[in-house]
């Protein structure tokens, strides 16, 4: 196995694909489609379309070298039973629960497993070998088998796509960190929920202390060579 310098911020840094994942946070109809869960409580959900098209670029690049891709879905059973009651900030905190509760109409779809807002974006769909793996918080490593699965095939690296970048991007990559976990994120294949300063604040803390930042272009730059080598 070959290791690559991926050029980013604050400095390169050096992996090897068979030991790197592409993760896609999230890239449901809720948090990247006009009508989805971020939309109807009021977050500008209008450009995430070039977001869609770079993560399919990033994970076909990353495909060809060879990396694991793990998609997230975020949400919960029909009932809410895994989003908490009362007793839970989960069920304080989310917009989306608290959405429904100021719009009962709204009762039962947003986020919810087996609904339109829960489902992916038609875009990006996973592949034979993919692992897809629902979360119910918004950091992937918590209540998951994500530590597992990556500990069991050697993963050191993970490298980030997916929405919000300030939320569920931030929250898993600062847990992998604490988990030894080197995190990248490819800033032009996220977007935050809220205001443009959302997404420069969560970049400027991941390259400053938890992790680096590079782009789409720069990965698949930088992957080319490996996935030609597994053609030839
Ligand atoms: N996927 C996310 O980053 N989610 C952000 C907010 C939420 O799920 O309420």
């Amino acid at each position: 196995m070959k290791s690559l310098t991926l050029k980013a911020r604050p400095e390169a840094i050096e992996f090897t694909p068979e030991q790197s994942a592409l993760i896609v946070v999230d890239m449901q109809n809720a948090y990247a489609s006009q009508g989805g869960y971020l939309d109807l409580a009021g977050f500008d959900v209008s450009a995430t379309q070039p977001v869609i098209e770079k993560i399919n670029v990033a994970v076909a690049a990353a495909r060809k070298a060879g990396m694991t891709i793990i998609w997230f879905q975020n949400g919960w059973d029909s009932d809410y039973v895994e989003a908490g009651g009362p007793g839970s900030p989960n069920w304080h905190k989310s917009n989306a629960l608290k959405t429904m509760r100021s719009r009962p109409e709204l009762q039962g779809k947003l986020l919810a497993k087996g609904g339109w807002d829960y489902e992916l974006v038609d875009e990006l769909q996973p592949q034979p070998g993919d692992i897809v793996l629902p979360k119910p918080r918004y950091s992937g490593f918590f209540n998951t088998p994500l530590d597992s699965i990556l500990r069991s095939r050697g993963i050191r690296h993970l490298v980030f796509t997916g929405i919000a970048t300030n939320v569920c991007v931030e929250s898993t990559l600062r847990d992998g960190f604490f988990l030894e976990y080197f995190g990248v994120v490819l800033s032009d294949a996220t977007h935050q929920a809220g205001p443009a300063f959302a997404q420069q604040a969560a970049l400027f803390n991941i390259e400053t202390f938890f992790g680096w930042v590079s782009d789409v272009a720069t990965f698949c730059d930088t992957l080319a060579p490996a996935a030609l080598a597994r053609i030839a």
